[in-house]
Parts: C-alpha cells; sequence; structure tokens
C-alpha cells in the first residue's frame, strides 16, 4: 500500500502517466574516434537533433562514482534530502521542475557546472563529506566538459561554420548558464499499477541550451520525439553519452533539427548536463 504524504497528494493528478514505445533501434551510434564522425554527428543532428557517442574518452570511473554518490545522496531521509533544497534555482528540488509550475515524478540536484559554485553547495547536500561528493561531481562536469567542446567542433566543422571553436567558445565563456542535474526518478510500482501507466518524471520538453550530455544508468526511460511526432523510446546504455540538440544550436543552422523529449522511468538515475 502506497501513503501519500498531503503534499503528494495534492500533486498527483497533476503528474502525467504515458505507455512508454519500446523496440526502436534507429538511434544512430558516432565513435567520436572514427574519421567520419564529423559528418555523422551532422546527419544525425539533421535527422534526429540527437544521438549516441561512443569512444567519448571520459573515464567509467568518473562515471561509477559519480552514480555512486547520486544513489547514496537520494537513499538518505528526505528530511536529510530537504536540507539541500528548495532549489533557488540550484539544489535539490522534489516534484517541481523549473519555474514554470511543471510537476513530474522526479527529485534532483540542479548544480551550477562552475566547480566554486559546486564546492559550496556540497557542504549542504553532503554536510558529512562535502568533499567526496564535491570531487566526484567536479570531476565529471570537467570531463564531460572536455568532451563536449570536441564534440561542438567537431559538428562546427561537419556544418563548415568558421572558425572551428565558434560554439565550444561559447561553454568555455566564464560566464556560461551552464547547468548539471542529478535526477532520480523513484519507483511507483503500486501507483502505476492503480492507473495503468508509467509516471512521468521529466514531462515533454526541449533544452533551451545549445546542447545537452545525458548520461543514465542502465535503465530504460528516456524517449525522444521523431521528425514524425512519433515517440520512442531510447535504449538503455551503461558506457555511453547521449547527445541532444538545444534550441540554441538549432539557431547556428537551419540544418539542424532540435528535439523533444521527456524521461518517464522508474529506478533511473540519471546525469544530464546542459550548456
Ligand atoms: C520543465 C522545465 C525544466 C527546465 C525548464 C523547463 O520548462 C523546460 C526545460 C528544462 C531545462 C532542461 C535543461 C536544464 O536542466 C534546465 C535547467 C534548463 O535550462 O532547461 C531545465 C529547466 C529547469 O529545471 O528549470
Ligand atoms: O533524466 C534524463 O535523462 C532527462 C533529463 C532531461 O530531460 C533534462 O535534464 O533536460
Amino acid at each position: 500500500m502506497v501513503v501519500l504524504s498531503q503534499n503528494g497528494r495534492q500533486q498527483l493528478p497533476l503528474i502525467k502517466a504515458c505507455k512508454p514505445n519500446y523496440g526502436f533501434t534507429g538511434i544512430p551510434v558516432i565513435d567520436m574516434t572514427s574519421p567520419h564522425a564529423k559528418a555523422h554527428m551532422v546527419e544525425a543532428c539533421e535527422e534526429f537533433g540527437f544521438f549516441k557517442l561512443v569512444n567519448h574518452g571520459v573515464p567509467m570511473e568518473f562515471m561509477s562514482r559519480l552514480e555512486d554518490e547520486g544513489i547514496k545522496f537520494f537513499s538518505l531521509p528526505q528530511s536529510e534530502k530537504d536540507l539541500a533544497g528548495p532549489p533557488q534555482p540550484f539544489g535539490y528540488g522534489n516534484r517541481r521542475i523549473g519555474p514554470n509550475g511543471d510537476v513530474g515524478w522526479i527529485e534532483y540536484l540542479l548544480l551550477s557546472t562552475n566547480p566554486d559554485s559546486i564546492s559550496q553547495i556540497c557542504s549542504s547536500i553532503s554536510p558529512e563529506n562535502p568533499e567526496i561528493f564535491g570531487s566526484a561531481v567536479v570531476d565529471y562536469v570537467s570531463s564531460v566538459k572536455n568532451m563536449t567542446y570536441e564534440v561542438l567542433e567537431m559538428i562546427a566543422e561537419g556544418l563548415n561554420i568558421e572558425p572551428r571553436n565558434v560554439l565550444s567558445r561559447l561553454l568555455k565563456d566564464e560566464e556560461s548558464d551552464s547547468c548539471f542535474r542529478v535526477n532520480h526518478y523513484p519507483p511507483c510500482p503500486e501507483l502505476e499499477a492503480l492507473r495503468g501507466r508509467v509516471l512521468v518524471g521529466f514531462g515533454e520538453h526541449t533544452d533551451p541550451q545549445i546542447i545537452s550530455v545525458l548520461r543514465s544508468n542502465n535503465t530504460n526511460g528516456l524517449e525522444i520525439c521523431l521528425k514524425d511526432g512519433t515517440w520512442v523510446s531510447v535504449p538503455p546504455d551503461q558506457d555511453s553519452f547521449f547527445i541532444n540538440v538545444g534550441d540554441s544550436l538549432q539557431n547556428f543552422s537551419p540544418r539542424i533539427q532540435t528535439n523533444g523529449f521527456l524521461c518517464f522511468s522508474p529506478y533511473l538515475v540519471s546525469s544530464p548536463v546542459s550548456w
């Protein structure tokens, strides 16, 4: 039996449910070390606004450490997690996402990618071990940043936009408003059985930034919208990253398409970074 708090009961009617669409196998896979990577990235951006990246150079150790720290944090008692919230805009959030009143079956940490800001907030996220949590985040984010500079330079080259660093320099800018989330989509089997559908964790949206880099533990849950409007499930992958084109990248070239996506999965812990 599920007993919901008063707060949970009020929000539940607002949280959408959907039927996942599994079985799609057409997500482009780009090997970053391939000589054809640039051209393939541009094709994927044109057709899907989304692709999977392999041989990306981010050490698996950074990904696992971050995932372990995320799981530890979300396993804390609610009262302890609440000490790191509400997000203003950074910090711990639960069900309420963003400033527009959106809600979802999700809890998350939203952080800046700036190392000083990360260290500051870590004392409220992990008062016992702020350095351990902080170094897991800083190592992961800085390694993903380096990979993303390279991805953007390859896309610029593939599109023949000059100079090569026209996109990556926006990320390197100290004033960049890039952000990092660790999302947790808690299990809710009883409620889903009640509705006969899965609850949506992070509703349909596009990302306003240039690019988002997503990673999740090996769990289904992410869906993207194809050009024809069909929503398809992205098969999960423990080792790879998924790149999603944001609204701002689309402004650089009419050839590129942005993408709607949503995330609904129970049990999923994901760590997207958006620039
Ligand atoms: C529901 C929402 C959360 C979000 C703003 C939005 O209305 C749609 C985009 C969301 C997103 C995704 C990438 C980043 O995590 C984020 C901070 C952003 O800029 O756009 C979030 C927004 C948010 O959490 O406020
Ligand atoms: O948790 C995820 O993988 C999706 C998150 C997401 O859509 C976002 O941060 O924009």
